[in-house]
């Protein structure tokens, strides 16, 4: 059924002729201005312009989506004064989030009420998808009276831990936190969670981040959840979700499978995949710690000689600033240069997902951010999984435990548990195994966003909703 509006009118004449005149409603888009929240944002922009919807993406300053022939259809709007990139350095995610929530509820209220003002008689503003942590937006929502929905980027089992997390005695977590007995027993409640794999922030103090996480996970007066994750992942955490929160949760993931819009905000080395093309298939371990994970120089050192003594290629994306104290990899021992030279491919930024395409590619060493995941098993990839920070460590462990197509690096990171990691995926039986697991799961995910799949119904579910009176009360 289609979504448009229609508004009857009757000409001068006082025909009884009537004419149909197509009212387009308009979704407004809030993203986090990182790559991690960027990118399955647009996608979700796409995915509901294929609905029929107008979409206005409204972003800070830092770190813009610019128009490209992709998005020709969408209209952008930026909210002035806020924060910039040498802000992010110089406060970290955490305190960056907090303070451009703090900075933008007014600028946004404007910008919203200027763009309702502009709308025309064909134009409608029918709601404002938010990420979850650009909470500032539901004040503005509420304000015009328009409907708001929480966008969450991660698994509904990180936002279920989130939840979890702003609901503990503070005081009793964080001694539970510093024991380091406890880092190893499971989180009761949350199998196969132990204490270690919660998500805790690397970018700042246990008390910061369970503020942060009270104001993601308090859905307040938004009238949905949409969770870029699909019922065959997981299915009991997004059940649980759905009985803890007040409003419907919409899984309707993996967005990039179901629809694809290319939104990097670096410039992707393509010369890799020349590189890719001399390489036999499934022999190469593609390296990627996403946008924001910092890496040790002995991390690094480590790395180099596991992989290098591993003998099987590699690539390995190195973003600049990744490494503290160096704008690139000047700072790495002469060592390091040796040890990948031989078999390594080093780049700044790749185009992730058509490598994780390419034939060539066997493995994939992530930081375990939940777009490389879902990227991952979309292609049928098995992963050596080092997560940094957050959410990562929930889904490292779900990869391992519960998925059973990744394997887990803890602890200090030596040489010797690298080049093991390594075979282990790309050399012996246990990673042909891993494959099959991990291509079963690829069949079952694309399977949910074909029509009559779970996270397909999910979207259509969501767009139906938009059509009733009372969806700003559900
Ligand atoms: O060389 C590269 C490296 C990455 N990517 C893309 O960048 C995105 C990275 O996203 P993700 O894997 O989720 O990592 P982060 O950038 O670290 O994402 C942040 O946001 C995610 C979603 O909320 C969280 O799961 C992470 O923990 C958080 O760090 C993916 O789509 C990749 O395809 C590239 O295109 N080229």
């Amino acid at each position: 059924m289609s979504l448009d509006l229609y508004i009857r009118f009757r000409p001068d004449q006082g025909e009884r002729m009537e004419e149909e005149k197509r009212v387009k409603r308009r979704i407004v888009l809030v993203p986090v201005p990182a790559q991690g929240h960027v990118t399955p944002i647009m996608q979700l922009g796409k995915a509901l312009h294929s609905k029929d919807f107008s979409i206005t993406v409204v972003q800070t300053q830092y770190n813009r989506v610019t128009s490209s022939k992709d998005f020709s259809d969408f209209h952008f709007l930026t909210i002035p004064g806020s924060l910039t990139e040498s802000d992010l350095k110089n406060l970290g995610p955490l305190q960056f989030m907090m303070k451009l929530n703090q900075i933008c509820e007014a600028t946004f209220k404007q910008c919203l009420g200027q763009l309702l003002k502009e709308q025309g008689d064909h134009d409608e503003v029918v709601c404002v998808v938010y990420d979850e942590y650009m909470h500032f937006s539901k004040a503005a929502a509420m304000e015009f009276q328009l409907p708001s929905v929480v966008f969450s980027t991660t698994s509904a089992t990180a936002f279920l831990c989130r939840s979890v997390l702003a609901k503990v005695n503070v005081e009793k977590f964080l001694i539970d936190m510093k024991d380091v007995e406890m880092q190893d027993k499971l989180f009761p409640g949350l199998h196969p969670l132990r204490y270690k794999d919660l998500p805790t922030s690397a970018f700042g103090p246990i008390e910061s981040m369970l503020r942060v996480y009270s104001k993601t996970v308090n859905t307040g007066t938004a009238s949905a959840v949409i969770i870029n994750s699909a019922s065959c992942l997981e299915s009991s955490s997004l059940a649980r979700l759905q009985q803890e929160l007040q409003v419907p949760v919409y899984p309707i993931g993996p967005l990039h499978i179901a629809a694809s819009a290319p939104s990097s905000l670096l410039e992707e080395d393509r010369s890799c995949i020349e590189w890719l093309n001399m390489q036999k298939p499934r022999s190469v371990m593609y390296i990627s710690l996403g946008s924001l994970a910092l890496m040790e120089t002995k991390d690094a050192l480590e790395m180099a000689w596991g992989l290098s003594n591993s003998n099987q290629p590699f690539l390995w994306v190195i973003r600049p600033g990744s490494i503290p104290s160096s704008e690139w990899t000047e700072s790495l021992p002469e060592e390091f240069s040796k040890l990948v030279s031989e078999r390594g491919y080093i780049v700044k930024w790749a185009p992730q997902m058509e490598v994780l395409r390419h034939p060539a590619v066997g493995g994939f060493w992530s930081h375990c951010g939940w777009n490389s995941t879902l990227e991952s098993i979309g292609e049928g990839i098995p992963m050596i999984c080092r997560p940094f920070t957050g959410d990562q460590k929930v889904n490292a462990r779900y990869l391992e435990r519960a998925w059973r197509n990744g394997v887990q690096l803890e602890g200090e990171l030596e040489k010797e548990a690298v080049e093991r990691a390594v075979k282990r995926l790309l050399v012996d039986e246990e990673g042909a195994e891993m494959r099959k697991s991990v291509v079963d799961l690829k069949e079952k995910l694309e399977a949910s966003v074909r029509s009559g799949g779970s996270s397909c119904s999910s979207l259509d579910n969501f767009v139906n909703s938009l059509k009733t009176k009372n969806f700003m009360h559900q």
